[in-house]
């Protein structure tokens, strides 16, 4: 897998054989990592170990970094598979800590409900606020600089996709334990196939070993190695749905091993809350529209509710509606 120099292609005189190759990656598969992009490393070392000290508290203590109304993307959780193991405990951290934020910096009143359930900053932490947010911001400025560059690898202006302001962020950490159990550790998924459903995603990724994997063309899966100082990019569902298929979704999906615990960040760059998201007409051909329309304000407000539906288990839904924390019970290894 190449790791494009993302400096060099934003730049006039871009070399253009790379840039050739990062359109053809963008059409073929939709994961790149991109090394001299701009987020100073010592940000995205001092984000991770502040993270990283709360992470590594006692599994009890971070029972109380649920969020208080069982929020499913406000603070920790975890997630046991089908056998009580643990496969993923994940940090989740709103764009803004309460609706007044959001309506502060420009939400329209009708979305600003997305933020009503605060976010959970651990007192283990204090600093961790302040870092977290300029972490989310660097990163989701990264997006916006891949963004534009996307677009001019098309051949149209940026704005040809109306992206919004405020643009819609999310930001979760995750954490996959090692795999202490008989079953070989490739064999295990900790993080079902998927691609994300924003424009563009950027992910960090620590551990001693390939966890992440990028589906090739072909549906076999190619692994995303850790270069140290790289960052991954993701093209989402809503890309890939304004160019009506030309750029392709990053399907990934993340396997058991190494002997540390891995860990990712990623933030999650979509139109602003008033955006749907349709095929622009430069991209659709003579076959008309490929894909529906996607309201992005509509989908955040029930996210909720559609991920309960779907994955929900009987006391977490009882504890959202209640408006008590969820703690999922995982087998002590
Ligand atoms: O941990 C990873 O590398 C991928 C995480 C991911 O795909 C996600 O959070 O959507
Ligand atoms: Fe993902």
């Amino acid at each position: 897998m190449t790791t494009f120099d993302l400096d060099a292609l934003l730049r006039d005189d871009a070399p253009s054989a790379e840039s050739a190759e990062l359109l053809r990656t963008i059409e073929q598969i939709g994961i790149v990592q991109v090394v001299n992009h701009g987020v100073p490393g010592e940000l995205i070392a001092d984000f991770h170990r502040r993270i990283g000290r709360v992470l590594d508290l006692p599994r009890a203590e971070k029972a109380t970094l649920a969020s208080p109304t069982g929020h499913p993307y406000r603070g920790w959780r975890q997630w046991p598979d089908d056998f009580g193991r643990l496969e993923l405990e994940r940090f989740s951290i709103g764009q803004f800590d309460n609706a007044g934020d959001a309506r502060a910096a420009g939400v329209p009143e009708r979305y600003a409900e997305v933020f009503a359930h605060g976010n959970v900053w651990p007192s283990q932490e204090p600093g961790l606020r302040e870092v977290a947010f300029a972490y989310q911001e660097a990163l989701h400025g990264l997006a916006l600089r891949v963004f534009g560059l996307y677009a001019r690898l098309l051949g149209v202006p940026a704005s040809t996709f109306p992206i919004g302001d405020p643009q819609y962020t999310t930001f979760v950490i995750n954490n996959y334990p090692t795999w202490t159990y008989d079953d070989d550790p490739a064999d295990k998924l900790l993080l079902l196939e998927h691609a994300d459903n924003s424009v563009l995603t950027v992910l960090h990724q620590e551990g001693d070993y390939a966890g992440l994997q990028a589906q090739r063309p072909d549906g076999s899966w190619g692994p995303v190695p850790i270069v140290p100082g790289a960052l991954q990019i993701f093209t989402g569902s809503l890309f890939a749905r304004w160019t009506n298929g030309r750029l392709s979704p990053g399907r990934h999906r993340v396997a058991a091993g190494g002997t540390v615990t891995r860990r990712s960040s990623a933030v999650f760059v979509y139109p602003s809350l008033d955006t749907v998201v349709e095929p622009i007409p430069a991209f659709v051909g003579e076959d008309g529209p490929e894909f529906e329309p996607y309201d992005v304000g509509g989908e955040a407000l029930r996210a909720v509710e559609d991920y309960l539906t779907v994955f929900g288990r009987p006391e977490q839904v009882a504890a959202w509606r209640q408006g008590r924390p969820y703690v999922a019970a995982v087998n002590e290894s």
